[in-house]
């Protein structure tokens, strides 16, 4: 199965070695500064205390000769217009998209780009990290990612993606319920990142704090109410991770968002991760007042470093 991946950021670059390793047949397209990295160094995992370092496939936006099987779609919400016109060339009749992207608002512009029944639906819990060298670091105990069809029958590629995961150190599995996995997965994510981002410090920090645990819990409900009203509430055992992990007092965890804001990123996924949801709340009839704060508070970081 020849494999695409748009992007070797964090997340692109830290399955996509794991796949090359494993010997899957995987190419990366990439930009120039990337592109003269990899040259340079190679792809470069820093993971559970090893570095993991190899050559990879590496080929620019205008040089696609052949579609792909799969293209694993791994940019920032942000930079998705480009991206789509970038791996174009790559999708023929038969290719599957599978997108890695937090939240839920990159699937209109895929659907209305290549056909709805082409584009899969993926979510990954790790925390991995690009650093200006170029190394990839891996941060979090896991690296789960499930990945499955949106609604008609898995097309081949899902098997085969399995059997090749299988033979990577990577906990991966295939998914019948992956758009429900996807808003249990967004849930999380705009709770945790709405809480770290507007507070600017970890789940422990603010749960040191005499408002902490009660804006963690109005937090947790008002992503619930959102997804509930589209017929996707968490499931029992989503919802107590997600109350454990916001809430525990020794956590030194925050979201990936608030670890951008730290490095002084001058670009955020605040619209695809909360703007979207609070949008979808206000369709619904749910006011999500603490959510609506978090993003006005990322609007304004946003429009600061636009202006500096
Ligand atoms: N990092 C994490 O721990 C997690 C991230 N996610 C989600 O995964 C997605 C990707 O995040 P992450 O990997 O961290 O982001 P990164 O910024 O690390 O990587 C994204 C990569 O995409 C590349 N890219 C963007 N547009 C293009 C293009 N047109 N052509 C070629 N390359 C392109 C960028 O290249 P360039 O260097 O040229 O800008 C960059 O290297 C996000 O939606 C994020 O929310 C989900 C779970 C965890
Ligand atoms: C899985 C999780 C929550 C890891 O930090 C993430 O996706 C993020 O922070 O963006």
């Amino acid at each position: 199965m020849r494999i695409l991946v748009l992007g070797a950021g964090a997340i692109g670059g830290y399955y996509g070695l794991h796949l090359a390793e494993a010997g899957a047949d995987v190419s990366f397209l990439v930009r120039d500064r990337r592109a003269a990295q990899l040259a340079r160094d190679g792809l470069v995992v820093a993971s559970r205390g090893q570095e993991l370092r190899r050559p990879v496939r590496h080929v620019q936006a205008g040089r696609i000769e052949a579609p792909a099987d799969l293209v694993l779609l791994t940019c920032k919400a942000y930079d998705l217009d480009g991206a789509l016109d970038a791996i174009a060339p790559a999708v023929g009749p038969e290719t599957i998209v599978l997108p890695l992207l937090n939240g839920l608002a990159h699937f209109d512009a895929l659907d209305a780009r290549f056909g709805a029944g082409r584009i899969l639906g993926g979510a990954c819990y790790i925390a991995v990290t690009l650093t200006p060298d170029g190394t990839i670091h891996h941060a979090s105990p896991g690296d789960l990612i499930l990945f499955g069809p949106r609604a008609a029958a898995a097309p081949w590629q899902v098997e085969t993606l399995t059997t090749l995961f299988a033979a990577t150190p990577i906990t991966a599995r295939s998914s019948t319920t992956i758009l429900q996995d996807l808003w249990e997965k967004w849930c999380m994510l705009a709770a945790g990142a709405a809480l770290t981002c507007l507070m600017r410090g970890t789940v422990g920090e603010i749960m040191a704090t005499d408002a902490g645990p009660g804006i963690a819990d109005a937090l947790i409900s008002e992503c619930r109410a959102i997804a509930d009203a589209h017929g996707h509430a968490p499931r029992p055992p989503s919802a107590t991770q997600t109350h454990r992990m916001l809430t525990d007092p020794a956590s030194r965890w925050a979201a990936s968002m608030m670890r951008d804001i730290d490095a002084g990123l001058p670009r955020l996924e605040a619209d695809a991760i909360l703007g979207d949801l609070i949008r979808r709340g206000t369709a619904a009839g749910i006011a999500a007042p603490l959510l609506t704060a978090a993003h006005c508070n990322l609007q304004v970081y946003a429009a600061r470093a636009a202006n500096a």
